[in-house]
């Protein structure tokens, strides 16, 4: 994207991923929400302990910034076993990885971002990996080559997705648990908030945690990314404490509404309502519109406001809701 947005839900730079580091909470206990997943995993964990077996593959998938990374590292803390983190574009070649294969422990996790964009040679030797713990390859070239039996250490790998719909079907099926991660209630976020701030040695009263919780999208990360620019704000007001006045005036000044919406997302409800009576809109009509690419609304702008309900998905493409008329103050009618 062209321009920074305070409200994506897409780590921005290295600044924040250093920041995000120290967030990270290490244990599922203090692991904020999601807590059918927590539930289901800690009994999982627990079993595979017992047994002193290597935890079933899990796949994590779930709109960005919903703690997919975290949870992943706080599984391998909960199990006392080693991490290797990567991602899908970053191996690139069989030998990739078998180089990250060959370093594991037994037990260990493997954890790989971004899944859904491994290359399809790569997936493919995932397989006997994943399910007997063995890779074949082809060693050298021409009359040389020859194949090679490589055994594997039990271990565990940790998929995450923000495009689940994306894996193939025999990769999918090679996880035993798969996890959705959803948006968080606002109860949830105001935790998250006021423990963030505890890291950050910020006071903060409740309202103002709330406010911040309301405006971010029901996504950590942003709602993360908000309260440090507030107590910028809050140090050049000469204010102790965040409270609701300051978050409100920071929010505003950075153009985050009420809802968490930002003047994009305001846009694009307003074309759609200005030129399409509302809808229904295909995909590519508002991207067009907006100037965007197509996944890029699909993956970024969308999800939001369908979560909220003001955005609706019907098979003519999409619709405003009475409820996103009504955020926007302009008057529903019926088409
Ligand atoms: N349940 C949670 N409790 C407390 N903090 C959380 C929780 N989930 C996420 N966070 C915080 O939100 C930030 C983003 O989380 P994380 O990087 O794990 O998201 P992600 O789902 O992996 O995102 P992406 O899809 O972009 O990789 C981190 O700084 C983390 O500390
Ligand atoms: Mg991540």
């Amino acid at each position: 994207m062209a321009e920074e947005r305070i409200v994506s839900a897409e780590n921005e730079d290295i600044a924040e991923t250093s920041i995000e580091k120290t967030l990270r909470p290490q244990v599922l206990a203090q692991y904020i929400g999601q807590d059918r997943v927590k539930n289901e995993l800690a009994v999982y964990i627990a079993a595979a302990q017992k047994r002193d077996e290597s935890l079933d593959h899990v796949l994590l998938y779930g709109p960005p910034g919903l703690g997919k990374t975290t949870l992943a590292m706080v599984i391998a803390n909960e199990l006392q076993v080693q991490i290797r983190t990567t991602s899908g574009p970053a191996i690139e070649r069989p030998g990739d990885l078998v180089a990250l294969l060959n370093e594991l422990q037994p037990g260990d996790v493997l954890f790989i971002d971004e899944i859904h964009r491994l290359p399809k040679v790569v997936e493919e030797l995932l397989y006997s990996a994943m399910e007997d713990f063995y890779i074949d390859i082809v060693v050298g070239q021409g009359p040389t080559a020859h194949p090679v039996h490589f055994p594997l250490p039990p271990f565990t790998l940790i998929g995450a997705t923000t495009r689940a719909g994306l894996l193939s079907a025999p990769l999918r099926d090679r996880f035993g648990i798969v996890e959705h991660m959803a948006y968080y209630d606002e109860a949830d976020l105001v935790d998250i908030v006021e423990r963030s701030a505890d890291v950050f040695n910020m006071a903060i009263v409740q309202e103002g945690a709330h406010e911040i919780a309301r405006r971010s999208r029901g996504t950590p990360r942003i709602a993360n990314r908000l309260l440090k620019r507030i107590r910028d704000y809050a140090q050049v007001a000469n204010q102790a404490a965040i409270d609701q006045a300051i978050a409100d005036h920071a929010l505003s000044q950075l153009q985050v509404d009420n809802r968490g919406l930002d003047s994009i997302d305001r846009k694009i409800l307003e074309m759609m309502i200005d030129y399409y009576h509302g809808g229904p809109v295909g995909l590519k009509t508002i991207a067009a519109n907006i100037g965007e690419e197509n996944e890029t609304i699909e993956a970024v702008y969308e999800p939001y406001l369908l979560q909220i309900g003001f955005l609706k998905r019907t098979p003519r493409g999409r619709v405003v809701t009475p409820a996103g008329y009504e955020h926007l103050g302009i008057p529903y009618s019926e088409n």
